[in-house]
């Protein structure tokens, strides 16, 4: 018997792994991906898809910035929009049958402690004085074991404003891809009107809240990485297989999980399960139809 399940797909299954992002790159990556997304739906369960974007809203936003002299730049909420159309495009390009993709906006705090504070990346790496150069236009730019890279803010997803058109759609038999690159970000301003706002909303966090508010049964985050790991680097590693919400709290309390990797998708799976999900998978991309079968990934249950 099938059940809803929502993956979220990480950036192996969106570009190559230099972050470059080139088309080609870009529609193979895509195109294998939903192999692995179709095993899924062949086998009887109704699939909901949302995908991270931080390559690609970091490249458009800075072709933007650097046409400027030419075309008027568009803000970062419009580039979030653009990705999730390009890449929902190669995904119902690469997906047999009745699939859709939602322009989904995200509800964020206006006063978000994370706007003061930029730590998101996006784009792909530079050297060090290529990125001081694009500090001149206003931008924050940090330095990563790969290069440096554009970081901007990216503040709690509080809610997925465009869910009931994915349940309306997932209930016509629709595979729906949606809040992609995390929902584009809008807040309410005192007027009562929904505005965009400059961010980048964590694309695991958002799956959470996504995958809660459209009852899936199963989370899976797929990475590119078969499961997670306590000491990850170190010679004491450890895979972590099934685990209690409250243990891996204990574990990430330890410290075990990296803040621009690993920690994010940990602290996704755990609110999934915290907040009434049967069960969050943390797996490799190739691995997210024995992830649902039960065979592989770090399973968290409550
Ligand atoms: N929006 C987002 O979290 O994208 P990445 O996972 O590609 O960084």
């Amino acid at each position: 018997m099938g059940e809803r399940v929502l993956i979220a797909l990480g950036g192996n299954a969106m570009t190559a792994s230099d972050g470059s992002a080139s088309p080609g790159d870009q529609r193979r990556a895509v195109e294998g991906a939903m192999g692995h997304v179709a095993a899924l739906l062949a086998a009887g369960h109704q699939v909901v898809l949302t995908h991270g974007n931080g390559p690609q809203v970091g490249n458009l936003v800075l072709k933007n910035q650097l046409a400027a002299d030419v075309v008027p730049p568009v803000p970062l909420d419009w580039c979030g929009a653009q990705t999730q159309a390009t890449i929902g495009t190669l995904v119902l390009n690469a997906l047999e049958g009745r699939a859709a993709v939602v322009v989904t906006r995200t509800l964020v705090d206006p006063a978000d402690p994370a706007f003061a504070d930029p730590v998101k990346p996006i784009g792909r790496y530079f050297t060090e004085d290529e990125a001081r150069r694009f500090e001149v236009l206003g931008q924050t730019w940090r330095r990563f074991e790969r290069g440096w890279r554009r970081v901007v803010a990216s503040p709690e997803p509080l809610q997925i404003l465009d869910a009931p058109a994915v349940a309306a759609l997932m209930a016509a038999g629709f595979v729906v891809v949606a809040a992609g690159g995390g929902g584009v970000p809008v807040v309410r301003t005192p007027s009562g009107r929904l505005a965009g706002v400059e961010a980048v909303v964590d694309k695991d966090l958002a799956a959470a809240l996504l995958a809660r508010t459209v009852r899936a049964a199963t989370l899976v985050i797929a990475t590119d990485v078969p499961c997670a790991w306590t000491g990850f680097g170190t010679p004491t590693a450890r895979p972590i297989g099934a685990v209690t919400a409250a243990g891996l709290r204990e574990l990430q309390a330890a410290g075990h999980f990296a803040g621009g990797s690993m920690g994010p998708k940990v602290e996704a799976a755990l609110r999934f399960v915290e907040h009434g999900g049967d069960r969050a998978v943390i797996t490799s991309l190739e691995g997210i139809g024995a992830a649902v079968a039960g065979e592989t990934g770090t399973v968290v249950r409550k």
